[in-house]
């Protein structure tokens, strides 16, 4: 039987630069790591692409996919839903595939309660002050967005703790290697426990 996937979630605030670290790691020609597309309400941005960036949805359809079972984890962030469809994931896992969420810490919460075993990945900035120029260097929210998604980020630096690693995002280069590293580390551990529960087995 081919062993499962290992599932990988990274978080951190809005602006911290967990989608421009992760498409840096995704363009690393030896990568093995499948992107899970999310599920959301909210409207797409300039030059998002609908089943690329994400799925958009109204809130009656995400409702549903929420009364169907449809979702692995979701939250209400900023006056939207978002949500990653349980489906791709399990399938993805099931055939060997690492799978790599990138979501708010609310529904990373949820996710550990299903996938214990996930590796947790918290993405933090320098600095305060950093994170606003990044949100709004980025030109995609308003005023009061930003205002809203910087409150949200100062209760999400607050969970950080409950990650398994804190990878600071000062530079995007950097970043990418820590993750990298900490995903091959991971593989490494998970390789030394199997081969000693086969040995211990060989014994009995
Ligand atoms: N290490 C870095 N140094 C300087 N700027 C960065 C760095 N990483 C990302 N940025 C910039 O910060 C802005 C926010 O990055 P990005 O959109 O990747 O953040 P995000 O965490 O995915 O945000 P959100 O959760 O809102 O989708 C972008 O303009 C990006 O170019
Ligand atoms: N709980 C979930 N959070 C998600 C998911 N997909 C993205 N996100 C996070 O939402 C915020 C806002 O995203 P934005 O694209 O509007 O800037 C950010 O922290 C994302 O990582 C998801 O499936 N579930």
């Amino acid at each position: 039987m081919k062993e499962r996937g290992l599932l990988i979630v990274l978080s951190g605030p809005s602006g911290v630069g967990k989608g421009t670290v992760r498409k840096a790691l995704f363009s690393q020609p030896d990568i093995q790591l499948q992107y899970s597309i999310s599920v959301t309400t909210r409207k797409p941005r300039e030059g998002e692409v609908d089943g690329v960036d994400y799925f958009f949805k109204t809130r009656e359809q995400f409702e549903q996919m929420i009364r169907e079972n449809e979702l692995l984890e979701w939250a209400e962030y900023v006056g939207n839903y978002y949500g990653t469809p349980i489906a791709y994931v399990e399938k993805t896992l099931q055939e060997g595939k690492d799978v790599f969420l990138e979501i708010e810490v609310q529904g990373a919460m949820q996710v550990r309660k299903v996938f214990p075993e996930a590796l947790f990945i918290f993405l933090a900035p320098p600095s305060l002050s950093e994170l606003r120029k990044r949100i709004e260097m980025r030109g995609t929210e308003s005023e009061e967005l930003i205002r809203d998604r910087l409150k949200a980020a100062k209760e999400e630096l607050e969970m950080m703790d409950a990650y398994d690693y804190v990878v600071e995002n000062d530079q995007v280069e950097l970043a990418c290697e820590r993750i990298r590293a900490i995903v091959m580390a991971e593989h490494c551990r998970r390789e030394r426990v199997a081969q000693r529960y086969k040995k211990m087995l060989e014994v009995e």
